[in-house]
């Protein structure tokens, strides 16, 4: 089989904008892959996720040739698939909350009647090589298969151990919880996403993405130079998080919040409408998105000193019961962006509501 070229996508220029930046620690993974190296990360780490809750990640192994081509194949799967095609891989978001396959525009409500401008191609790294893909990616299953590998094994895999050591743990703890050997909805996320009319921006208070915490364990999100990415600060305040050529960006998501018992926060983020020099520009995006296996129950794993000592009453369980991870995440990805009214949250700008039994809050 020949394989098509595929055109270079050209990201806009970095902004030259001073906006208000988060100030992130920087995690240099060259050592990453021995124990001595891995240990000498883990105040780093455990300091920043306690702090912020993102960090980068630089020196991972992944080269800047490899992300290019993969944010390459991002923009491809957007612009080289037909509306048709599109349609016929469409994701069950709404019917059976996964991710898996296209996710069209404007499927999901923001604020005053205006919707999302986002379009993705979720791959799940349990069936990518043997599920049905669109005519045009087929010839790059393969390749994209070992992206997702390479990130999971190299850098997702010794971060886990890191962040198993700097609760006392194992180092192998997590990583069983996350790997091929049962059903995992994990994916690669291929993201563009469009501008907004002024009339839109105005209505949703250039907001693109509503402000969440992500459902899974890590997120390896792919630094690319349009600034729209905000996280919120432990004192509520949003800050914008600056391009790093090259790095990943790493959060945590609720499953890693169930699994300390609160000792680590997710971090509430969004996506809002880039600075005056990068409007009018595409953004394409590439995120690997870990989640636990689907019959994990995510409970507080109470071997840590750390998280034993944490008040589990205060778990954003309702009932105190604990959900698994397929009940949570099926709901969660289901429920998202419904415009169905959700009760205030303490907060005005905060709404809440109930997903197999976690209290989720969005913000605007
Ligand atoms: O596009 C981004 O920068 C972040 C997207 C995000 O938060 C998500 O897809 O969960
Ligand atoms: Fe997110």
């Amino acid at each position: 089989m020949t394989i098509p070229d595929v055109p270079v996508y050209n990201h806009a220029p970095v902004t030259k904008e001073d906006l208000d930046w988060a100030d992130l620690a920087t995690i240099d993974m060259s050592n990453a892959d021995t124990f001595e190296g891995r240990q000498a990360l883990v105040k780093q780490v455990h300091d920043a996720l306690k702090n912020e809750g993102f960090l980068y990640v630089v020196n991972h192994g992944l080269t800047q040739e490899q992300t290019e081509r993969m944010f390459n194949l991002s923009d491809y799967a957007v612009e080289n698939v037909t509306e048709e095609e599109k349609s016929r891989y469409v994701s069950k978001i709404r019917e059976e909350g996964t991710y898996n396959g296209y996710k069209p525009r404007k499927l999901w409500h923001i604020s005053n009647g205006v919707h999302d401008e986002i379009e993705q191609y979720n791959m799940n790294f349990r069936d990518i090589l043997t599920k049905e893909h669109p005519q045009p990616l087929r010839p790059f299953v393969s390749e994209i298969d070992a992206f997702m590998k390479e990130a999971h094994s190299r850098i997702f895999n010794n971060l886990m151990r890191i962040i198993a050591m700097s609760l006392g743990l194992d180092e192998e703890h997590f990583i069983k919880m996350h790997d091929h050997s049962a059903h995992a909805e994990t994916f690669l996320r291929f993201v563009k996403y469009f501008p907004h009319s002024e009339d839109d921006e105005e209505k949703s208070q250039n907001v693109w993405l509503k402000g969440h915490t992500d459902a899974n364990s890590l997120t390896l999100l792919f630094s690319q130079p349009v600034s729209a990415l905000q996280v919120m600060t432990k004192d509520g305040k949003w800050k914008w998080v600056k391009h790093v050529e090259n790095a990943i960006v790493v959060n945590i998501g609720d499953s890693m919040e169930f699994f300390t018992g609160r000792y680590y926060q997710a971090t509430i983020h969004r996506v809002r409408q880039p600075p005056a020099d990068q409007r009018g520009f595409s953004r394409v995006g590439l995120i690997y998105f870990v989640m636990p296996h689907d019959e994990e129950d995510l409970h507080p794993v109470v071997e840590s000193p750390l998280v034993k000592q944490m008040d589990l009453t205060k778990m954003r369980f309702i009932g105190g019961k604990v959900p698994r991870m397929e009940e949570y995440r099926r709901t969660r990805i289901a429920g998202y962006g419904n415009t169905q009214p959700k009760r205030a949250g303490a907060r005005e700008d905060i709404e809440e509501e109930d997903f197999g039994g976690v209290v989720v809050q969005h913000y605007n």
